[in-house]
């Protein structure tokens, strides 16, 4: 019963033939193969965004953080929520590789940035001379951190507010795969046609070992696309991020995208996360603050239904971590609960029947 991350699970079997796959005899290394020229195709393709620059490195952090490196200076700030990776989770990375920027952090429910916080902060920081940080870029998450989706016109209408300040657009996608398998949108109506100017698709939490794209959109925001793809290069080499055997993570996006399978492996992790909402919700001791989008739920359970899914060997983490087992019974504490692509029924089922008694 591992409900800890999607991070915990297995590479799907066909992104590891891929790797196999990709790994005959020789080929140029750090990016310059055909296996890589063919998955930046397959994102320009899936995207419907013929003129996109695309590059692939292994990590969230590292896609987050480089593309907030190239669309914005050391001296402004990045509008994101309090409950951001990029705040909560990346060590400073952002900072870091933008060689300094802040993160000014806006509240809304379920990790889901409002409008009117945007628009206040954006107004606070309209005083800046040249005592403040000026204003840098928005960045977005899809899912969010706590499980929730943005509809593309609640992107649309936040982009439209950076916009009209001349600030880029990031999103942290590391999930972007479960909201557009739960929206049943494109992914452009969820990325660029809402105004996204740079996202970062995570593959890693949806069946690959390690795979993430940072796609630079063509849009009005970057001017010579060409020069910002290569800045981001750059970046990336600089950064130490450049991987000399590409192709071997270049396959694994290729394959991911190819044919729907990223929207298959993601679906299933939808299923799974609302088999168990609906398991939790019916043994009537669940209680949920935040709405099941994607893949993960964040229901609040009575200590003694924690101590009994312990000891019976469930997996998971507490959320926020600290939440002591010892104390009453009856006690609601919440969790996180986060199931992937190879979660099953009976992963599900067995931790329904432990939680219920
Ligand atoms: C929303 C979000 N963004 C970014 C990341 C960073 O990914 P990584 O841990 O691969 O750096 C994670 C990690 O799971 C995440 O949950
Ligand atoms: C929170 C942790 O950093 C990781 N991003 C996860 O979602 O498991």
């Amino acid at each position: 019963m591992w409900f800890t991350s999607d991070n915990a699970g297995p590479a799907a079997p066909e992104l590891m033939q891929a790797v196999m796959e990709a790994n005959d005899g020789h080929a140029m290394p750090y990016g310059a193969d055909p296996i890589t020229a063919r998955a930046q195709d397959r994102v320009r393709e899936v995207f419907e965004a013929p003129n996109a620059v695309v590059h692939f490195v292994a990590t969230g952090t590292a896609a987050n953080a480089l593309a907030l490196g190239s669309v914005t200076a050391p001296w402004t700030t990045v509008f994101c929520h309090r409950n951001a990776h990029i705040e909560e989770d990346e060590c400073g990375a952002p900072e870091f590789y933008t060689g300094g920027a802040k993160l000014t952090l806006i509240d809304g429910e379920h990790a889901r940035m409002t409008e009117a916080g945007l628009a206040r902060a954006l107004r606070f920081t309209a005083r800046a001379g040249v005592h403040n940080v000026q204003r840098g870029a928005l960045s977005l998450t899809q899912a969010t951190e706590l499980g929730a989706v943005y509809q593309p016109e609640d992107v649309a209408a936040l982009a439209a507010l950076a916009r009209g300040q001349s600030l880029p657009v990031h999103m942290d996608g590391t999930r972007f795969a479960n909201a557009c398998a739960r929206l049943g949108k494109s992914p452009a109506e969820m990325s660029w046609k809402a105004g996204v100017d740079v996202l970062c698709l995570g593959a890693s939490k949806n069946g690959a070992m390690a795979a993430e794209a940072v796609i630079f959109f063509d849009g009005d925001r970057f001017g010579d696309l060409a020069a910002k793809g290569w800045e981001f290069e750059l970046r990336r080499k600089r950064g130490g991020h450049l991987f000399s055997k590409l192709r071997f993570m270049s396959a694994q996006m290729d394959r991911w995208l190819e044919g729907g399978l990223w929207l298959d492996l993601a679906g299933r992790a939808n299923a799974m996360a609302d088999r168990l909402a609906a398991g939790l919700k019916a043994g009537g001791r669940a209680r949920f603050d935040h709405p099941v989008e994607a893949n993960a739920l964040f229901p609040a359970l009575p200590r003694a239904m924690h101590r009994r899914l312990h000891e019976a060997g469930a997996r998971y983490y507490m959320w926020p971590f600290d939440q002591s087992l010892e104390g009453p019974d009856d006690e609601m504490l919440t969790c996180r609960l986060v199931c992937n692509w190879a979660t099953s029924e009976a992963d599900v089922d067995a931790f329904i029947a432990a939680a219920n008694g």
